[in-house]
């Protein structure tokens, strides 16, 4: 299984500002969660990975080799899916997959097998020869991924591809993912936790273009254990507790409101203790209210 190794990789793009500074990871197959705020290097990193962008330090090593000396051992079995997919309006599905999949280097026989192929996995299929001026934004990130998946990557990488979505998009990108995983890698960017949180092996937390945490999503939510509480309390004393606390949730109960609280210690003597969500474990985190202080040696933080 080919490993991907990203070793104090910095980038700056003024003097002074760095957008990614010594991010080290290692991975290899396996769904990896990339979390962090807007403007926290996710995108910088993730256009080092597809070999849009160099890094002022650091390497890159995919399968044993250099990607910034070999820029072509990394493309060959790249699938990327840019943040702003961008569509010609007149054309269809299936005429763009055609043109790009011959971009790269597929054809005759072979090219039609994938290009049907990949339309069924992001179900499209039966829109295929709808001009993609009539597709909503889900139905475009879709293709997106579709396009990634016409050579059959070994090294999936999504730069945020649930942003813009609605709901109902959203549950169908989450029940897409799972069949995209398998013997791949895949580096999914999101600032939005929940849309991984079924399906990622692995997180990385980005912050000010640090990696802040690395870990599963189980050890995540094993740091914020003890720290996330509930309660029924009225609506004068909820005000107070919002005032002191980080609030997760609020819901009128009659006159009372049912409220999770993230707190280091029982907020309230009526507060009972309560198994957080994986985005309560995240907020917990960059809270600095949890005991995650530590990473996992699978992948690594480590410099390698
Ligand atoms: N071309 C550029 N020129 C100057 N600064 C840039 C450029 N691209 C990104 N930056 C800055 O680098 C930092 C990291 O940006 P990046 O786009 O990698 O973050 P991100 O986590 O992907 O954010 P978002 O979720 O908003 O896309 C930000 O401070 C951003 O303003």
């Amino acid at each position: 299984m080919p490993t991907l190794i990203i070793d104090t990789v910095s980038k700056r793009y003024e003097r002074n500002r760095w957008a990614l500074r010594e991010f080290s990871l290692r991975m290899e197959a396996g769904v990896l969660g990339l979390v962090g705020p807007n403007g926290a290097g996710k995108t910088t990193l993730l256009k080092m990975l597809a070999t849009l962008l160099r890094p002022a330090e650091g390497h890159i090593i995919w399968n044993g080799q250099d990607i910034l000396r070999h820029p072509e051992t990394v493309r060959r079995v790249l699938g990327y899916v840019p943040q702003d997919f961008g569509v010609y309006p007149q054309i269809s599905a299936r005429v763009l997959l055609h043109y790009l999949g011959e971009l790269k280097g597929l054809r005759g026989a072979q090219l039609r097998r994938r290009v049907e192929a990949v339309l069924e996995m992001v179900g499209l299929s039966a829109d295929a020869e709808r001009r993609l001026k009539t597709f909503s934004g889900g139905m475009v990130r879709r293709l997106g991924i579709a396009q990634a998946l016409l050579n059959e990557p070994r090294l999936l990488v999504l730069d945020e591809p649930t942003v813009g979505l609605d709901p109902a998009e959203r549950v169908r990108f989450r029940e897409l993912l799972p069949s995209l995983s398998g013997e791949r890698t895949v580096i999914f960017s999101t600032h939005i936790i929940g849309d991984i949180e079924a399906t990622a092996t692995h997180l990385a937390l980005l912050n000010h273009g640090r990696l802040s945490w690395t870990g599963t999503p189980e050890a995540l939510l094993a740091d914020a254990a003890e720290a996330l509480w509930t309660l029924i309390v009225p609506q004068a004393e909820f005000e107070r507790m919002r005032a002191r606390y980080r609030v997760s949730s609020a819901i009128p109960r009659g006159g009372s409101i049912e409220t999770r609280i993230l707190a280091a210690h029982q907020p309230h003597p009526q507060a009972l203790p309560a198994t957080p969500t994986l985005e309560e474990a995240y907020l917990l985190f960059q809270e600095g209210i949890g005991q995650a202080v530590g990473t996992e040696p699978f992948p690594s933080s480590k410099p390698v």
